[in-house]
């Protein structure tokens, strides 16, 4: 039994329309399945613990949506490594982008069903203020990011924006609206044990791999692997140079600023004086106190084997 979780709304309604154009295939047709929309925030992933309590009966799930869609089921699958095969239909789709995902819809949904092969694919776990223990699927952002995408998630401009296929420009108005508000903070990041102290910090960002905000190289060198997340902070820098780090992060050019430092690590702590915001796969909350590892135990993804996907899984233990 194949389980369809469709967010109807993701893409300004992409999600929705290829899901129908699966329906359609003959394929579609020979297969058992069961097809569930999601409704409002949160449905995708309380859907997920439900569902996945019959477990044994389940081939995978189908999860047609962005990003967003695809952290709530797997945050609801909790340890039960049911396969996920995910068909993007989202308006960012970072994810396909890290796992080198691009076949369109309708080869990939054949290639799920018929060739049936799957990918490791290892997730960051984070804890907030010894409260919320979740997962994320791309990466976490702390500050800066996390601001822009709670103004542009927030705008009334986005979703008119999205309607003409143009949402990422909302990010471009949030940024520079971000520009001028934002206040530079102290932050404490204890990599693998080793205590830094960035002061006049504008962002800090975990990644599993490269891509974030709708196809931006923020860690370029970032690999998927088991062991390690990706790190990043740029701090002390002018807000006339953010303008021009974020016309180079499309092709990783703002790695040549000296205000951004990257390493790995297989554990972060970050710890901020006063509640600041986070982003994590695109959604905000406050946070003080955020502690982030790789979940050791990898998600199973369905879908043609890559070349550049297996590669990086296998070799990158640094
Ligand atoms: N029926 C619905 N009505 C309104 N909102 C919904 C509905 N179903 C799901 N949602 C919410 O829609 C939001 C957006 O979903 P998602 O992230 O999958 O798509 P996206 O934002 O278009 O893509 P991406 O994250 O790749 O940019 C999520 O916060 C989700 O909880």
């Amino acid at each position: 039994m194949y389980i369809f979780i469709v967010n109807p709304v993701a893409g300004n309604g992409r999600a929705k329309r290829i899901f129908h154009q699966i329906k359609q295939s003959t394929l579609f047709q020979q297969i058992e399945s069961s097809i569930y929309f999601t409704q409002y925030d949160g449905h995708a992933e309380e859907m997920t613990k439900e569902l996945v309590l019959g477990h044994h009966l389940i081939e995978a799930f189908i999860v047609i949506g962005g990003d967003g869609t695809l952290h709530e089921v797997v945050n609801g699958l909790s340890d039960m490594r049911v396969p996920i095969a995910f068909i993007r239909g989202g308006s960012g789709n970072d994810f396909a982008r890290g796992i080198h995902q691009n076949e369109k819809p309708l080869k990939l949904f054949e290639s799920i069903i018929i060739q049936g092969e799957k990918s490791p694919y290892w997730v960051g776990k984070y804890t907030v203020d010894k409260r919320v223990k979740r997962c994320f699927v791309n990466s976490m952002g702390f500050g800066f990011d996390a601001e822009v995408t709670k103004y542009a998630n927030e705008s009334k401009l986005k979703r008119a924006l999205n309607f003409f296929h143009l949402g990422k420009l909302s990010y471009v108005f949030a940024l520079i609206k971000t520009l001028f508000v934002f206040q530079f903070f102290n932050v404490e990041v204890i990599v693998d044990g080793q205590k830094k102290v960035f002061k006049k910090c504008l962002m800090v960002t975990i990644a599993n791999h490269p891509y974030y905000g709708g196809g931006m190289k923020i860690i370029p060198h970032a690999k998927l692997n088991q062991q390690t997340v990706s790190v990043l902070v740029i701090h002390s820098i002018s807000k006339l140079k953010i303008l021009a780090l974020f016309l180079t992060v499309f092709w990783g050019g703002h790695m040549r600023f000296p205000e951004v430092e990257t390493m790995r690590a297989s554990n972060v702590v970050i710890r901020v004086e006063k509640e600041r915001l986070y982003q994590v796969d695109g959604e905000t909350n406050v946070f003080q106190t955020c502690t982030i590892s790789k979940e050791h135990r990898a998600v199973s993804i369905c879908g043609p084997k890559k070349e550049n996907f297996q590669q990086k899984t296998e070799v990158n233990h640094a």
